[in-house]
């Protein structure tokens, strides 16, 4: 369980996030939407420490990430985009690097076969197109193991089918009891896997349950209205 309080940031005096408090329990998937620029990424960094926070109590299964940095970061897999892949190594690489970072059982030859990349996971990051090397960051999140993973815009640069295939396999991470809080641009997507949505408006949080209600006219109701009324 992931339990935020208090969250406030600002880049200078720009205001990002204002008192964000929420609770994310085991084994859902949680989309994070807001239009270019809000503050998705901004939080998923702070959400793991990699952006200075003093008085906000962020706790990881009970885990403080002021207190108990280390152990509160072993439960969970973050890496920002396939830019911060090593471009000098190959695929399998990296996953052998996660599987032993986080002392994971997972089968990378399994994960390999699974994602459709027999044909590549010897190569180089730097000879690999955008979707490839997508499909090279799912497989460290797969293999990492980890209880929680938060996941910036995986679906950028997929094809049709291979989104189908992340979201079948944000569906299985979820059913094996996992916390996905995944951001993502692509409203008909965040329909057919997520749980409940976190609309980031107004550097504050609404949560709202997926109940299969029409998500691109949630987000227009959300947003467009008042992109529309600022004009
Ligand atoms: N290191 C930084 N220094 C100053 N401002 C920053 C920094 N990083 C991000 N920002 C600003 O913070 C705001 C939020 O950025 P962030 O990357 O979190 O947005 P986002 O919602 O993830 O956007 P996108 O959907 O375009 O990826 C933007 O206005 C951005 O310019």
């Amino acid at each position: 369980m992931l339990e935020v309080s208090g969250l406030n940031f600002a880049f200078k005096d720009k205001p990002i996030l204002r008192d964000v408090n929420f609770t994310l329990g085991d084994g859902q998937v949680i989309g994070l939407v807001a239009p270019n620029g809000t503050g998705k990424t901004t939080l998923l960094r702070l959400l793991c420490g990699l952006l200075p926070n003093k008085d906000a109590s962020i706790k990881l299964n009970g885990v403080d990430l002021k207190k108990k940095r280390t152990a509160f970061l072993k439960q969970l897999f973050f890496l920002e985009s396939s830019n911060h892949l090593y471009a000098d190594l190959t695929v399998r690489d990296h996953l052998l690097y996660v599987k032993r970072m986080w002392k994971s059982k997972v089968d990378i030859n399994a994960v390999i076969e699974e994602l459709g990349m027999t044909s590549y996971y010897k190569k180089k990051i730097k000879s690999l197109s955008l979707g490839m090397k997508q499909h090279a960051l799912l497989a460290m999140y797969i293999i990492s193991d980890a209880q929680t993973m938060f996941i910036d815009e995986p679906l950028n640069g997929l094809d049709p089918t291979s989104i189908q295939e992340f979201e079948h396999m944000f569906r299985r991470l979820r059913d094996e009891g996992k916390t996905l809080l995944v951001s993502s641009h692509q409203m008909d997507s965040v329909g057919r896997v997520c749980d409940s949505v976190f609309f980031l408006k107004n550097q504050n949080i609404t949560n709202i349950e997926n109940t299969g209600q029409d998500m691109m006219a949630l987000y227009t109701e959300m947003f467009m209205t008042e992109a529309t009324a600022d004009a």
